[in-house]
């Protein structure tokens, strides 16, 4: 790609992700690599600003993560954040030890705004601390730019060298002018020149993909979610007809949601097919009550209808895939973490099907920008703007064994509750929000009769990453209005509950 690029060099920081989505958003591309990348492949990436991430370490410990020296000969302007700027005065010769005052959330700062990345900014701004360590001293030609009560070196540079440190996350929304803080960097500092658009990725993307499958078979694997949706969309400008998508209903879709799905993509110009599989799912799923084990079968079932489809279209040379730039980040960058739950989806693919490579035309972006590119490639806007939906659906919000009918109740109390919702235009706020219905019955009564019914679940949550999540606070009347639209509808649902419960310690789903 020919836009010009920036590096954020990752220290095991929390917001090394949030970094790149700044340095997008100003127009400027960007990628994360681990610290432990090479220095010849950080060079021949060619970039023209180099950003160094906070990290959990001590920089003046031994067996903290360094970078090689060599990266400060490159003649490329570094940015170190927080652990990044106590490396950069550690590797120069400057005193970064433990601070007798730590600092954590909003601290008001003194700049100097003679300095190129404080320029144009007021000279005392809130920003967003997060440091046990500090430095003391700063190394040789470098000069303070900003400090606070508790640190004396909130800020430094040394602008012969093009070598510039913040304590502070300037990426966090909660520091004041961080936005134009990194935009100084970029644009003064750095000479950046704001190559990295939407449609200008599309182009490049549309044109790479013609180049690599040529006149060969790609098949897809399409569940009507945000990220395959769109790479369908790019893959079917590129390719046209020799895009095969599969779409696996498995029955655990949400209410008619399997035919929305065939009669958006059947009406594009791919090949589109629609595999009926409810009956074997739940015929697999019989008696199985274990949440793991639930999604395991789901999983593996996955593949075995792929594989039989993948067969019945010949040879396939490749395997498409919705792969976004956050699981990459995600499973190359990240560290060992235990399982929680299994999240399965096509998930480890047909072994034995021949396929020549994998493409994953998304595999740079953010969520937000996949869906700008669906956007700007024509998809409406109720695909584009769905809330993740995980692949083993509904089979994940029965709780316990999951049968048709206990599907068919679910399907209807969720479809009301979403459609109240949006009525409500409560919506819009909400990141995932999704019916779950649980295992327990509870009495009730109903025209003098006793009743026996299932207890249903409401969920809604807010979160940027899914990481972490608080509950929504629908409005009472809202919920009143979907409590009794569902008993009164939805015949098998006695009791209804609203979570309260953030994540941690409970996930978004239940199961
Ligand atoms: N029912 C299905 N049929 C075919 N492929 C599926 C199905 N469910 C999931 N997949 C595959 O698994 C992948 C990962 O699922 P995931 O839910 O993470 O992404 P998505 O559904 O494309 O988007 P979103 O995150 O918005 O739901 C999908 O991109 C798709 O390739
Ligand atoms: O594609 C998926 N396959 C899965 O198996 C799966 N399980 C959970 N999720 C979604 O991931 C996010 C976090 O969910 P949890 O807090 O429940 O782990 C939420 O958005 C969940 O909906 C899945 N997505
Ligand atoms: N957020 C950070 O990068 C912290 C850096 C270092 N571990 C400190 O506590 O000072
Ligand atoms: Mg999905």
């Amino acid at each position: 790609m020919e836009n010009q690029l920036v590096l954020v060099i990752d220290f095991g920081g929390q917001y090394n992700q949030l970094i790149a989505r700044r340095v997008r958003d100003l127009g400027v591309f960007c990628e994360v690599i681990s610290s432990t990348t090479p220095i010849e492949e950080i060079r021949a990436k060619n970039p023209v600003g180099i950003i160094f991430t906070g990290g959990p370490n001590s920089a003046y410990l031994p067996e903290s993560p360094k970078i090689d020296p060599a990266v400060y000969e490159l003649g490329v302007p570094v940015l170190g954040i927080c652990y990044g700027a106590q490396l950069m005065a550690h590797m120069f010769g400057g005193t970064v030890e433990a601070a007798p005052v730590g600092e954590f959330g909003k601290t008001t700062t003194y700049f100097d705004t003679s300095a190129p990345m404080f320029a144009g900014l007021p000279a005392e701004n809130i920003v967003w601390m997060s440091h046990v360590d500090y430095i003391s001293q700063v190394p040789q030609g470098f000069t303070i730019t900003a400090h606070t009560d508790n640190c004396p070196v909130a800020a430094m540079q040394d602008e012969s060298r093009k070598l510039y440190a913040v304590q502070f996350h300037l990426e966090v929304n909660h520091t004041q002018n961080g936005n134009d803080m990194l935009k100084n960097f970029l644009y003064q500092v750095c000479g950046c020149v704001g190559d990295w658009s939407m449609e200008n990725y599309c182009e490049i993307a549309i044109e790479q993909l013609r180049q690599k499958i040529g006149d060969k078979k790609v098949l897809l694997a399409l569940s009507g979610g945000v990220d395959s949706s769109v790479c369908a969309a790019l893959l079917s400008k590129a390719v046209g007809r020799q895009l095969y998508c599969i779409f696996v209903d498995h029955g655990l879709m949400r209410y008619k949601e399997g035919d929305e799905i065939e009669e958006i993509f059947g009406n594009m110009d791919v090949n589109f097919r629609r595999v009926n599989a409810q009956d074997r799912y739940f015929a697999k799923l019989k008696g199985v009550t274990d949440p793991e084990q639930k999604r395991k079968i789901i999983g593996e079932e996955f593949i075995r209808v792929f594989e039989e489809e993948a067969k019945k279209v010949g040879k396939v040379d490749f395997l498409a895939q919705g792969t976004i730039y956050p699981d990459v980040v995600e499973s190359g960058l990240g560290g060992q973490s235990a399982v929680i739950k299994s999240h399965h989806n096509v998930g480890g693919l047909p072994d034995h099907v021949d396929f020549e490579d994998i493409v994953e035309p998304l595999n740079l972006l953010f969520k937000d920008e996949t869906r700008r590119l669906g956007t700007l490639l024509g998809l409406p806007d109720f695909l584009v703007w769905r809330q993740p939906f995980p692949g083993p659906g509904l089979g994940i919000r029965v709780m316990g064994e999951v049968t048709p009918e206990k599907v068919a109740l679910l399907q209807k109390a969720d479809f009301i509750y979403r459609e109240e919702l949006a009525k409500a235009g409560v919506d819009k706020g909400l990141s995932q929000y999704f019916a779950v219905l649980t295992n327990q019955r509870s009495v009730g009564v109903v025209g003098d009769f006793r009743t026996y019914d299932y207890t249903l679940a409401l969920r809604a949550v807010t979160t940027d990453d899914f990481m972490t999540a608080d509950f929504a606070r629908i409005p009472y009347d809202v919920l009143e209005k979907i409590s009794s639209r569902i008993i009164g509808e939805v015949q098998g649902i006695g009791r209804m509950v609203y979570d309260i419960t953030t994540k941690p310690p409970a996930t978004i789903e239940w199961e």
